[in-house]
C-alpha cells in the first residue's frame, strides 16, 4: 500500500535549537498513527510542517504525494485538521457550522445539503440541528468538530489532542468515529497525552527531545520495552527527557 505521509530526515531548527531532528517515518493509507511525546518534544512543530504551515529547515516530506516545500496549497486541500481549541463557532447552530465549513472547503450546495443530512444522522444529532454549538456538551462538540474536519473527504486528518478534558467513555465514543473514518480510507494522524488512546492506534511514534525514540504497534512497543501497558512504555522513554514544558 502506498504511504500517504513520507518523511526523510525532516528537521526544523529555530536558530541553533533543533526542535525536530531528522524525523524519518511513513504512514499508510487508512492507518491510525499516534504521535506521542512529552511536552516540548517537538510534536506540534512536526505536525505544522506536515500540514504545510511551517517550512522545514532540511530533509524531505510528502503529504498525499505533495511536497511540503513547494506544494503547501495542494496539501492544505487534501488534509483536515482539528485542534483541542476546535474551531467551531459557538454562536452558530450545529447545521450552520457544518454548512459553513463545507462551504469553506469549496463543496457545492447540493453536496453540502446531502453531507449535512448524513452527518447529522451519523452523529445522531438530528434533534440538535438547530441548537447553538455553545449549548452542546463538550463530548458532542468534539465529535462534531471531528466530523466537520473531514467533511470534505480529505486523505489525511491531523488531530491535535482532540479529546482533552473528557472522560474515558466519551473518548471511546470519539474513537468509534475515528475508526469509522479510517475504515473509509482516511489516514488519521493523532497526538494525545492519553495512553488509553495510544492503545487504540495501529502504530505509535514516541518523540523525546526532538527525535523519534520509538515507533511500532502498541503491542510491539510493549514487547520491545517489556512493559505491561503503553503508560509504562511512555514513562520509560520520556522520563529522561531534557526538555520541559514552556
Ligand atoms: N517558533 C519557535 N521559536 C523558537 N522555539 C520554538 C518555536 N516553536 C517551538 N519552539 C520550541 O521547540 C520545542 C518543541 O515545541 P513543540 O511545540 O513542537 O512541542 P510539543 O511536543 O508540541 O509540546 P506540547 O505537548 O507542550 O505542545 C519547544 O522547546 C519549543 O519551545
Amino acid at each position: 500500500m502506498a504511504p500517504v505521509i513520507t518523511t526523510q530526515k525532516l528537521t526544523k531548527r529555530f536558530g541553533s535549537f533543533v526542535a525536530c531532528n531528522e524525523l524519518t517515518f511513513q504512514v499508510d493509507k487508512g492507518e491510525i498513527f499516534g504521535f506521542l511525546g512529552a511536552n516540548g518534544a517537538g510534536k506540534t512543530t512536526a505536525m505544522r510542517m506536515l500540514c504545510g504551515l511551517l517550512a522545514p529547515t532540511s530533509g524531505d516530506a510528502t503529504i498525499a504525494g505533495f511536497d511540503v516545500y513547494t506544494q503547501t496549497e495542494r496539501i492544505k486541500r487534501r488534509i483536515g485538521y482539528m485542534s483541542q481549541k476546535f474551531s467551531l463557532y459557538d454562536d452558530l447552530t450545529v447545521t450552520e457550522n457544518i454548512r459553513f465549513y463545507a462551504g469553506i472547503y469549496g463543496m457545492s450546495t447540493a453536496q453540502i445539503r446531502s453531507k449535512t443530512k448524513t452527518l447529522l444522522e451519523e452523529l445522531q444529532l438530528q434533534n440538535e440541528a438547530k441548537t447553538l454549538v455553545r449549548e452542546l456538551p463538550l463530548g458532542w462538540k468534539q465529535k462534531l468538530s471531528f466530523s466537520v474536519s473531514i467533511v470534505h473527504d480529505p486523505d489525511i486528518v491531523f488531530l491535535d489532542e482532540p479529546t482533552g478534558g473528557v472522560d474515558p467513555v466519551t473518548r471511546r465514543q470519539f474513537w468509534d468515529l475515528i475508526y469509522h473514518a479510517a475504515d473509509k480510507g482516511v489516514t488519521v494522524f493523532v497526538t494525545t497525552h492519553y495512553m488509553d488512546e495510544a492503545e487504540y492506534c495501529n502504530r505509535v511514534s514516541i518523540m523525546v527531545d526532538g527525535v523519534i525514540a520509538a515507533l511500532d504497534s502498541p503491542g510491539g512497543l510493549k514487547q520491545q520495552f517489556a512493559c505491561a501497558n503503553m503508560e509504562e512504555v511512555f514513562y520509560q522513554l520520556a522520563r529522561n527527557a531534557k526538555r520541559k514544558a514552556d
